[in-house]
């Protein structure tokens, strides 16, 4: 797909998952959370990154607070201050104090202390803009979770698992996948569990 013609994408499925109403959005993330409770992947994983939301993405307080409710060690991404366009993934908990970064997001403000080495997480619930049922994904178009997780497909290795989340109206039929793009393994929205 042409750099453009992703653009346009981008810009399309953004504006269709922010015209959600607030109701709406509460609704999708309560249905994320029943469908994700239902996967071994999801029950077994102790060490699990997630996403505060932006822009339309698909909620995760009902994730978090599970999570934390089930013993479950919670990670946010954190801009790395130095790796160009590269994730930390830093310890979030009920009290961590919190900064935006400069796209307005949410993350944990002393992160040094309670960073996660990448490899050691082992579920990585991803945001998307976009994604189709064979594990193609179009991210806000930074790169960020490609580099970060860039040595998955260098090594070949299976942890941790990438899941993107999303509502199911950020589904296309199919997303041609760049030489850099790290695959999902699945995608769950608030109507179904796409695995691959
Ligand atoms: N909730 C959430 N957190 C995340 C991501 C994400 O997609 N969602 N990221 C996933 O990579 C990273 C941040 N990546 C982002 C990349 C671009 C924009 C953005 O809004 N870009 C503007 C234009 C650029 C600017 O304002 O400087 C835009 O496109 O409107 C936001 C986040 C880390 N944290
Ligand atoms: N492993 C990598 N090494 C170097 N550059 C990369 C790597 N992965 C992605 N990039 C670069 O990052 C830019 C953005 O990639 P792309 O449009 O696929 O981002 P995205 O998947 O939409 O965003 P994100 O991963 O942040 O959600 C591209 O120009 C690409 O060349």
């Amino acid at each position: 797909m042409q750099l453009e013609e992703r653009k346009q994408l981008r810009q399309t499925l953004r504006h269709r998952r922010r015209s959600l109403s607030a109701k709406q959005h509460q609704r999708a993330a309560v249905q994320l959370l029943k469908r994700l409770k239902t996967q071994a992947f999801f029950r077994t994983a102790k060490h699990i990154a997630i996403y505060l939301p932006n822009d339309g993405e698909i909620e995760t307080n009902p994730i978090i607070q599970w999570c934390w409710q089930h013993n479950k060690q919670v990670y946010l991404p954190v801009l790395h201050p130095l790796a160009h366009n590269r994730l930390w993934f830093v310890r979030y908990r009920p009290r961590t104090a919190m900064t935006k970064n400069k796209y307005g997001i949410l993350e944990p403000k002393m992160p040094f202390r309670f960073i996660r080495d990448a490899r050691r997480l082992d579920l990585v619930l991803m945001p998307l803009v976009g994604f189709d049922a064979d594990g193609g994904r179009l991210g806000m178009g930074g790169g960020y979770y490609d580099r970060t997780f860039a040595f998955i497909k260098q090594h070949n290795v299976n942890r941790p698992k990438l899941i993107g989340l999303a509502h199911e109206l950020q589904r296309v039929d199919t997303l041609p996948i760049a030489a850099w793009d790290v695959p999902v393994v699945g995608v769950a929205t608030d109507e179904a569990i796409y695995l691959n």
